[in-house]
């Protein structure tokens, strides 16, 4: 991906190894710390099989949450979730680096997994800075001694430069786990200038971010088109010069998105595909209706019925569809229409399709048939609007020198 080439678990020879094995399980809890959605979870289990399989000893590792935050909890609840979906015992430290957590690492068999507690326990973790520096981190020092290979399968931190993702690669023999592959090679159809026409659905509330994707879309001229929803679309309909009324210019005020106006007039002078909506949902005093864009009097909720008919036309036809960011406000049923019919759109046409972003997947209804081999749903957030927006990813480029160390370290 953007020229760069990453080992995966069959470049290396991993069997009968002691492996640490970077997974994301940071997950969504409730105000009791209790995991509300295990999905991230459930993604890490293909990996952590294979090198059970093949007779390793694995110890995972993740971050789950910041300091200071209310998500910022042990791992021992994602222990036994792991021991659930795999089947198999995991064991537990509370401990990272100390000489507990060291000895337990040091008498593990193979075929066994451990667990540590959250790496960000360790204050190193949440510096960011090149992989040389966080080579000499307490962190890379005393855990490199006791492993053969790092694997790196957690995608959803690739766009952090921390100790975990970027300095074990450098002293260890490393590779992309099953996720972090997926991921990567899903993720290179988007700027594969084969694969025409590429239509990107963009809404949500990150807007800041979603300005950024475009910019990078437009840059590198990968898509054909732009259908825009949620705060996006309000974004573009301003810059296009459209009358939203007072109550949703004074949201999109609050929110600091109408600062973005003369860039997205920017984008759009210069030719950006972009499609807006023609109707919304709306709501007013309690009641949902429908308007056409040119005579909104309510707070816009969702894209409208029209809408909704223009797009599943266009997303039909398209060979790569990429959606982020919901249509609509799905956090109340009423307003789940427009997310649930592009996604439905998406899945009945004949284009690959690439989903992202927790709102957007959590509009996945149990019956919409996914078909693997042309779906593919990413468990990045942070990592996929970096990749979008056309910036590197740090633990890709730490993996990749780790390949290019190695070839330099055998050919010396
Ligand atoms: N018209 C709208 N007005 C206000 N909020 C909206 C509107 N449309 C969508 N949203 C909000 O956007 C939020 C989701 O956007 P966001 O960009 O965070 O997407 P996401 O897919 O969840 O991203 P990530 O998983 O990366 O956090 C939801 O809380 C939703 O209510
Ligand atoms: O959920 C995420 O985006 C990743 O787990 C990274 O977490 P962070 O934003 O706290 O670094």
């Amino acid at each position: 991906m953007g020229g760069l080439t990453i080992p995966t678990m069959d470049d290396i020879d991993i069997r009968s190894k002691k492996v640490l094995l970077r997974i994301d399980i940071n997950s969504p809890v409730d105000e009791n710390g209790k995991i509300i959605d295990d999905s991230r979870i459930k993604a890490h289990v293909e990996t952590i099989k294979e090198l059970i399989d093949k007779d390793n000893s694995v110890v995972l590792m993740s971050h789950q949450g910041r300091p200071g935050d209310k998500d910022f909890i042990s791992l021992e609840e994602h222990s036994k979730l792991i021991s659930k979906h795999l089947n198999r015992e995991v064991i537990f430290v509370d401990d990272v680096i100390g000489p507990y957590a060291r000895e337990i690492i040091k008498n593990l068999k193979n075929g066994e997994i451990l667990l540590l507690d959250n790496v960000r326990l360790i204050s190193e973790e949440l510096i960011e800075a090149p992989p040389q520096q966080h080579v000499k981190t307490f962190l890379v020092r005393k855990l490199t001694p006791f492993f053969n290979i790092y694997i790196n399968d957690a995608f959803a931190t690739a766009h952090r430069s921390q100790p975990s993702i970027v300095g074990f690669p450098l002293v260890l023999p490393s590779a992309a786990g099953r996720v972090m592959e997926r991921e990567v090679s899903a993720l290179a159809r988007i700027f594969n200038a084969e694969d025409t026409p590429k239509i990107f659905v963009l809404g949500g509330g990150k807007v800041h971010d979603t300005i950024r994707i475009i910019e990078n879309l437009m840059r590198t001229r990968i898509a054909d088109r732009i259908l825009t929803g949620g705060l996006v679309a309000e974004l573009f309909s301003v810059a296009k010069g459209m009358n939203l009324n007072t109550k949703n210019m004074e949201i999109l005020e609050r929110m600091g998105i109408l600062s973005l106006v003369p860039r997205a007039r920017k984008l759009l002078l210069s030719g950006a595909p972009i499609e807006i909506p023609v109707d919304y949902k709306v709501e007013i005093n309690g009641n949902v209706i429908e308007e056409p864009a040119s005579k909104i009097t309510g707070v816009i909720k969702d894209i409208g019925p029209a809408t909704v008919e223009i797009y599943s036309s266009l997303i039909k036809d398209a060979k790569v569809v990429v959606l982020r960011g919901p249509m609509g406000v799905i956090e109340d049923e009423r307003f789940r229409d427009g997310s649930k019919s592009v996604l439905k759109a998406s899945l009945e046409g004949w284009g690959y399709v690439i989903i992202g972003g927790g709102h957007m997947i959590s509009a996945l209804d149990k019956d919409m048939k996914i078909d693997n081999n042309k779906v593919h749903i990413s468990t990045g957030g942070g990592a996929l609007l970096l990749f979008l927006s056309g910036e590197r990813l740090p633990a890709l480029e730490a993996l990749s020198m780790s390949m290019t160390n190695r070839v330099m370290n055998n050919a010396s």
